[in-house]
This record gives structure tokens, C-alpha cells and sequence, in this order.
């Protein structure tokens, strides 16, 4: 009988696919609506597509014991290949992982492998850790995307000073410069001293963004992602970023921000929202943590290519 042409069947992406869906920015109207059609199934079906990745990563110093009580959730650990190590402090020659862990990784950005630093909030037991790392890092800028208290929980220590008086962080000296309370965001400037040496902080609070849920507003994610984008120093180091878990909304706020600075550079033709979420999952877990905040990023990209929210670098 004659041979039955063999039909090769791709039942799994080339890894190039699985990781990036690239699409033409001319057609990204068209392709969001095909995404949001029958109940947003195939946006769904897409954020479904990530769950798996990074999941093959381990954690296992933030898995060890003595580091348990530095975790703020049981589920949230830092994969060890990206995590932000903080400097030996003792003398040992055994390396005391120890003294060295935060719940804290690098995510690469447009401009930088190290573009960002997505972080927990702070815990009671951990902000001295915090502001160590903010030192050691060189980090200018910190984008907070929690309250403190949300529908009376604890999402994040108090961990800066509450007025002008200096206060003492481990062996840091922090003291609130200037405060400035705006309906949605304030924005506190800081000074940190370290053995004589001075050097100044900004630190942006968005304050009306709630735990698990999604913004709505487009238009106020893009004003604030602006606000921190065009004040963060060219001679900083990563920008921390940090929510309660340091995952969903944080991994929201990167997400959009990357999207914006690439279609900022006009000789770019395609977005890959996709592609970015995919790479941020790869260095921390659960980044953009649910569906509705990945829906989001699209709207939020949507309107501002059709000019229902204006942005002057695009
Ligand atoms: C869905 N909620 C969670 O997964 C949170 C961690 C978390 C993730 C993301 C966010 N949003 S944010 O990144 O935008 O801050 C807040 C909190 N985890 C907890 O509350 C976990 C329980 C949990 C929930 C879901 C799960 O799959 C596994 C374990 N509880 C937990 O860690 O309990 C403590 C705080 C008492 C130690």
C-alpha cells in the first residue's frame, strides 16, 4: 500500500514560541479583541500558558529553616538563580547563607539585566535587611505598590521613618527629607547615612491600588509609571519594586513599565506583553499574579496605542 506522507505534528511549541508571542502593534487592537472575546476565553487560555514556566526553578535558600521567618508567605520564595544576596556581614570563612538571604530577586528590564529589584514588603524582622540592601544595591528609587494595612490586614511594615527625626535601620541612618501626599501616590524623599558617607532615595507609594484586585483606571497606572520612570537617575542602580508579595502588582507595575519604553523607541513593530511576563517569571514567581491583572497590562497598552490615555514618549 502506498506510504501515508508522514505529517510531522509540533504537539509542543519550539521553546522560541512557547516563550514569546510577538504581535504587530498595527494589529495589537485587533488581537486584544480576539482575546477578550466569548468571556475573554483565549486571555485566559494565554495566562493559562504561563502558569509552568519558572516553576522548574529552585528556591532553597529560602526554603532553609532559618530563613523561614524572613518569608512574609509560605508560597512567595525567591528562586535561588536570580535572588538578591546581601554582603557577608561575619568574618567566618563558611559562607553563612544566612546572613546573606532576602526574599528578593533581580528582574531584567529594557535597559538592563538588573533593571529592577521585585521584593516582598518588609516584615517587622526584616526591614534593617531591606535598607542593606538598598545600600549595597545602590538602588535611587523605591516603588511601593502596597498600604501598609489593606481591609485590615498587615501587606507591609511601616519600614521608614514616620517624620523628620533620623532613624537608626542596622547600621543605616534614614531621614525623611520631604513627604508629599497626592490623591493616588506620595512621594517621599529620603537620605541615607552609612559610616559618613550621605546619599539621597525617592520612594513612590501607590496607595490606591487594593491586594489581589485590578486597578481599572489605565490612565492611573500610566501617569504613575511615567512619574517614577522619567525621575529614576541614570547612575542608579536596580529600582526596588515591591508590593505585599512582590508579585502581583509589582509584577504589573514592571511589566507595563517595559512595555512603555519599548514602544517609546519608534523602530520597534511588534509587542510581546507575552514575552515580557514569560521572561519576569523565569526570574520571579507568580509575577503579574492573576488573570485580571494580565488583562490589564493589554488594556492598559490598548488605550494608550489608540490615544485614550496620552503618554508624550509614545
Ligand atoms: C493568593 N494569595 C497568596 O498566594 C498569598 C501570597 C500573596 C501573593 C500575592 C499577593 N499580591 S501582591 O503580590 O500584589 O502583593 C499577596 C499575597 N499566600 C498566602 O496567603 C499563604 C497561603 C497560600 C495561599 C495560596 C496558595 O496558593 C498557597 C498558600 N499564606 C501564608 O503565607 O500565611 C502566612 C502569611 C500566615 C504565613
Amino acid at each position: 500500500t502506498e506510504k501515508t506522507p508522514q505529517r510531522r505534528i509540533f504537539n509542543t511549541y519550539p521553546i522560541s514560541h512557547k516563550l514569546s508571542r510577538p504581535v504587530l502593534i498595527e494589529a495589537f487592537a485587533e488581537h486584544y479583541r480576539q482575546l477578550a472575546a466569548d468571556s475573554e476565553y483565549r486571555f485566559q487560555e494565554e495566562y493559562d500558558d504561563l502558569r509552568s514556566i519558572g516553576t522548574n526553578y529552585s528556591s532553597l535558600i529560602g526554603e532553609r529553616a532559618e530563613n523561614r521567618l524572613k518569608n512574609r508567605y509560605t508560597n512567595i520564595l525567591p528562586y535561588d538563580h536570580t535572588r538578591v544576596k546581601l554582603i557577608e556581614m561575619n568574618e567566618d570563612d563558611e559562607e553563612d547563607i544566612g546572613s546573606t538571604y532576602i526574599n528578593a530577586n533581580y528582574i531584567s528590564g529594557y535597559t538592563s539585566p538588573r533593571e529592577y529589584i521585585a521584593t516582598q514588603g518588609p516584615l517587622p524582622t526584616t526591614k534593617d535587611d531591606f535598607w542593606r540592601m538598598i545600600w549595597e544595591q545602590n538602588t535611587q528609587t523605591i516603588v511601593m505598590i502596597t498600604r501598609c494595612v489593606e481591609k485590615g490586614k498587615v501587606r507591609c511594615d511601616h519600614y521608614w521613618p514616620f517624620d523628620s527625626d533620623p532613624t537608626e535601620y542596622g547600621d543605616i541612618t534614614i531621614t525623611m527629607a520631604s513627604e508629599s501626599v497626592l490623591p493616588e501616590w506620595t512621594v517621599r524623599d529620603f537620605t541615607l547615612e552609612l559610616k559618613r558617607e550621605v546619599r539621597s532615595l525617592r520612594h513612590f507609594q501607590f496607595t490606591a491600588w487594593p491586594d489581589h484586585g485590578a486597578l481599572g483606571r489605565t490612565d492611573l497606572l500610566l501617569r504613575f509609571v511615567r512619574t517614577v520612570r522619567g525621575q529614576i537617575p541614570r547612575n542608579a542602580g536596580p529600582t526596588i519594586v515591591h508590593c505585599s508579595a512582590g508579585v502581583g502588582r509589582s509584577g504589573t507595575f514592571v511589566a507595563f513599565d517595559f512595555v512603555l519604553q519599548h514602544l517609546a523607541r519608534k523602530e520597534n513593530k511588534f509587542i510581546d506583553i507575552f514575552g515580557v511576563v514569560a521572561r519576569m517569571r523565569q526570574q520571579r514567581c507568580y509575577m503579574v499574579q492573576t488573570e485580571a491583572q494580565y488583562v490589564f497590562i493589554h488594556k492598559a497598552v490598548l488605550d494608550v496605542l489608540e490615544g485614550r490615555v496620552s503618554d508624550s514618549n509614545w
